[in-house]
């Protein structure tokens, strides 16, 4: 048996790029541009992709909309074939022992609507049950401990629509544990999930570890990464671009102060402003729709010497500083290190 639960070993998925929808070099005619060849020009959405996650781990792909989380996870549980590259889980590759792979794994993937609504909740695991060949037996015993686990005993007799987004996840979650899969794959579990709901899926995923699944979350949520996962690889663009323990890599900014600014009244303008005051590393500005302020994110080698200058800056030409904090770093302070830009731009 490999000694890890989950390979990749660079991993390349292009897509065909997609042809703009009105574009100015395509005929007019429709006969025309019904014979016009495609353009051959490809999208690398996973681009040489590599990492290694151990048994019993908690791994987390972090990585804003669009860097290629869903795409890995896809090739992973063989709904994609990978353009180049390799991929394990369970020892098995999942190309050729693609139905090895999938008997090694519970998959939930992002916004998946694959239960079914006009069913109950209890009829939806049985007939995932029946799919999956688990004898009647066991699989009466085993789903009424998950609606037990997920706290849905209470409603299993209702149709999955009258159910809240959070208990919809919970079925699909239990779906996936049907099987009682070794390996479970996660993309985006808390996504669109109130508060509570999503606490109470973060807790069962560290639940799951504790009874000894190894797991691979995907997540834009930096704080949901940072709670959940042993190690993290962090992914922009379809690549890797660091990969360890959360402190490990909030570690590597040790050295710098994060500030943090309210401000009213700024000025795209302001940024080059900022910018320039010496021992500025980083800054990302982020418009907050709901309370109409900007907030201003620096990293700095050294917040003291900075502070004076900074709020001098800040207070002029009618922009002035609502709230400031020096912070400690979080993984989207790493995130921002690393690409200049904040994860959920
Ligand atoms: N079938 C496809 N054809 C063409 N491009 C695709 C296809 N699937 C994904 N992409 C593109 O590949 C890139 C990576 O998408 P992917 O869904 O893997 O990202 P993600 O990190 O999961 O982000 P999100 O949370 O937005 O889904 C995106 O630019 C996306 O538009």
């Amino acid at each position: 048996m490999s000694d890890y639960a989950i390979e990749a070993l660079d991993l390349v998925k292009k897509f065909p790029r997609r042809a703009p929808a009105e574009s100015s070099a395509a005929p007019k005619n429709p006969l025309a541009r019904l014979f016009q060849r495609p353009p051959k020009s490809e999208f690398t959405a996973v681009d040489h992709v590599s990492f290694q996650i151990h048994r019993g781990e908690i791994f987390g792909l972090l990585g804003p909309n669009g860097a290629g989380k869903s795409t890995t996870i896809r090739m992973l549980c063989t709904l994609l074939e990978p353009t180049s590259g390799t991929a394990r889980i369970n020892g098995y590759d999942v190309v050729r022992d693609a139905n090895r792979v999938r008997q090694s794994l519970g998959i939930v993937l992002a916004g998946e609507r694959s239960i079914y609504w006009k069913l109950t909740g209890r009829e939806n695991l049985e007939y995932f049950a029946a799919l999956y060949h688990i004898p009647p037996e066991i699989a009466r015993k085993r789903i009424d401990e998950l609606l037990d686990y997920m706290e849905l005993t209470s409603r299993a007799n209702e149709l999955v629509e009258k159910y809240s987004t959070g208990m919809r996840q919970r079925i699909v979650l239990s779906r996936a544990l049907l099987a009682r899969p070794p390996i479970i794959l996660l993309d985006e579990p808390t996504l669109g999930l109130d508060p509570q709901a999503a606490r109470r899926i973060r807790e069962m995923v560290l639940d799951l570890k504790r009874q000894g699944h190894t797991i691979l979350l995907t997540t834009h949520y930096m704080e949901e990464a940072d709670q959940l996962s042993d190690r993290i690889g962090i992914i922009d663009q379809g690549k890797i671009i660091a990969l360890d323990t959360p402190a490990a890599l909030k570690q590597r900014i040790r050295q710098q102060d994060v500030i943090k600014m309210e401000v009213a009244g700024w000025k795209p303008e302001m940024t080059g402003a900022i910018q320039s005051l010496p021992g500025i590393r980083q800054m990302v500005t982020r418009f907050l729709e709901q309370d109409g302020i900007w907030e201003i994110h620096l990293q700095t080698e050294n917040s003291r010497a900075v502070l004076p200058h900074l709020i001098e800056r800040v207070n002029t030409n009618g922009t002035h500083l609502v709230n400031l904090n020096i912070v400690a770093p979080t993984l989207e302070d790493v995130f921002i290190h690393l690409t200049g830009k904040a994860l959920r731009d």
